[in-house]
């Protein structure tokens, strides 16, 4: 008998039971025993690349069933939005591999298969709902059946069952309307709030001014720094200094590694099978140590306002309204795991990664469209000069600051922070232009396709703060200006992004001129697009006012 791999002997009656699995008599070349009796060399080689019968038959076997498959899978079940082929499991998730950016996938799927259409993430539907008038249909007038998040989509730091932005029912609403309720007890959208954001605000000129006006640096940092500081202060009441601002830098990096991540986590989701694959693929272990890390942190911060509220019974913040509902829902003996520690921690960690993001890019945006339109910030210097003469501004400026309003809302609608809002789910089958939007599928708004209306923004590309000037009483959400989504399920944080990018922008601008260094090529108008769309680094000199 031969080992393993060598040619059987010339003279073995019984060859075949020694040749390869390819070999046996089966084969359309190996049949005869005189086959066998060939030269050895050819014995050898020859078996492994002549495909035997069961090969080929497997072979059109398994292209029949591609073939069919495909041919099925490509015909939308009935009124289903239209949308590109899919392939056999992993559905239309090619095309994220082998596009440029989502903006410009999703406005090139748009003008080939209309206002809505829909993709395959792996088998799940998924539907994109384009234009104004859509997105207020679905969202506004049939918003009730498209309140909920697609359930089962949790991602390491949204868990599914906790906190507000991934929950749905009881549990959503009851959470929703106790953060809404709190945040207008403590004044946020108000004058009230100014007295918690202004010192930090003071500290962000402050830092900008300790630069120097020769430096050159990248905003990004000290902006997202003052963003956390803000929502910190509002929801726990902490400013981090000393040697704690080494904790809220490590809380930084972390959930900005854990959203950087955002887009893998999506596709692994509609890929289960890949998360089963032997080795550390796609980091998840230091993806999960991350989010362990981030979730200590906050319980830590969130214990600690137990033990300051216990002794001071003085409610200062977000968590002390929280602990004390909790400690009040005791009392009366109502037992709820609505409210319990795991959501506050949960809640807070959601309020500071939902709100850190978005507000610190919207400014980044507003920066950097400062430097690139000189003119329109002369503009701005003009009006805050006369307007605030010199002293520090307050909420109450608001109405007198018009051009710097209308600044920042040309940023949001230019910035598009938050490109495809977050996904939601029908909670029954509704029509949207004519199409079927089955229960259960997910669905997501491009609020790009909104912003960047040429119909309703002209020159859309174009920063034209005075295109907003105009507007008298309309609503923005009328003129098209939608970063915050609509509906009732739209931004929880829209009145305090807005107030800290009006008082942000505001001292800033009274307080500096900035523009390019010299000699440094202009910065990139092309956004990063991942969780929120953000501008590719650049540098900016700050020259400070008198
Ligand atoms: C410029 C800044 C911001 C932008 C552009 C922005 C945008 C958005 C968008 C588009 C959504 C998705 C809404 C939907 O499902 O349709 C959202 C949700 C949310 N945002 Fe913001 N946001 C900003 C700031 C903030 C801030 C400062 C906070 C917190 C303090 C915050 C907290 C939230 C929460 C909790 C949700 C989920 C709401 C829910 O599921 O009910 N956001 N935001």
């Amino acid at each position: 008998m031969p080992a393993p791999g060598t040619a059987p002997d010339d003279d073995d009656d019984d060859c075949n039971e020694n040749l390869p699995f390819e070999a046996k008599p089966t084969s359309l070349v190996f049949s005869s025993k005189a086959a066998c009796k060939s030269s050895s060399s050819l014995q050898q080689v020859t078996p492994s690349i002549v495909p035997s019968l069961e090969m080929v038959v497997a072979l059109l076997v398994t292209i029949t069933l591609v073939a069919a498959t495909s041919i099925l899978l490509n015909v939308r079940p009935y009124l289903i939005p239209p949308g590109p082929r899919r392939l056999p499991l992993i559905g239309n998730l090619y095309i994220f591999f082998r596009n440029p950016g989502f903006i410009e996938l999703a406005a090139g799927l748009r003008e080939r298969y209309g206002d809505v259409y829909s993709l395959y993430l792996g088998n799940k539907l998924m539907v994109v709902i384009n234009s104004l008038d859509l997105i207020k249909e679905a969202f506004v007038t049939q918003g009730d059946a498209l309140l909920d998040r697609p359930q089962g989509l949790a991602y390491e730091i949204f868990t599914k069952d906790k906190g507000v932005i991934n929950t749905n029912g009881k549990q959503w609403r009851d959470h929703r309307r106790f953060i809404m309720h709190t945040f207008l007890d403590f004044g946020v959208g108000q004058d009230a709030l100014e007295n918690t954001v202004s010192p930090e605000i003071a500290r962000l000129v402050q830092c900008i001014r300790d630069k120097g006006a020769d430096a050159s640096f990248d905003p990004c940092d000290a902006l997202r720094f003052t963003s956390a500081r803000l929502i910190f202060k509002v929801i726990l009441n902490k400013r981090f200094e000393g040697e704690e601002k080494a904790d809220l830098e490590m809380f930084i990096a972390a959930t900005d590694s854990v959203l950087q991540n955002f887009g893998v986590l999506s596709a692994l989701h509609f890929l289960p099978f890949v998360r089963m694959l032997p080795g550390n693929i796609f980091n998840m272990d230091k993806i999960r140590t991350t989010d362990t890390q981030i979730r200590k942190f906050m319980h830590c911060q969130v214990e600690r306002r137990a033990i300051h509220l216990a002794a001071t019974g003085d409610i200062q913040c977000l968590a002390d309204s929280y602990l004390q509902k909790i400690q009040t829902n005791r009392s009366l003996g109502i037992e709820t795991h609505t409210f319990d520690a795991d959501n506050l921690v949960q809640v807070m960690l959601e309020l500071v990664v939902a709100g850190t993001d978005t507000t610190a890019t919207t400014l980044q945006w507003f920066l950097l469209y400062m430097v690139l339109n000189p003119e329109e910030q002369t503009m701005l210097h003009e009006e805050i000069d006369v307007e605030l003469d010199g002293t520090f501004p307050t909420l109450k400026d608001r109405g007198r600051l018009p051009y710097l309003d209308a600044a920042i809302l040309e940023t949001q609608r230019l910035a598009d922070a938050v490109p495809f809002a977050v996904t939601r789910s029908p909670s029954e089958d509704i029509t949207l232009g004519g199409f079927r939007i089955p229960k259960g599928c997910i669905v997501v708004p491009s609020l790009t396709s909104v912003l960047m209306d040429s119909e309703l923004f002209p020159q859309p590309e174009a920063f034209k703060p005075s295109r907003f000037l105009r507007r008298k009483n309309a609503k923005l959400r009328d003129l098209g200006l939608i970063p915050f989504n609509i509906g009732k399920r739209n931004c929880l944080g829209e009145s305090l992004a807005r107030v800290e990018l009006f008082l942000v922008s505001a001292a800033l601008i009274q307080s500096f001129r900035f523009q390019l260094p010299e000699g440094e090529s202009l910065p990139s108008l092309k956004g990063i697009v991942g969780a929120t769309r953000k501008p590719c680094p650049f540098r900016i000199q700050a020259i400070p006012r008198t």
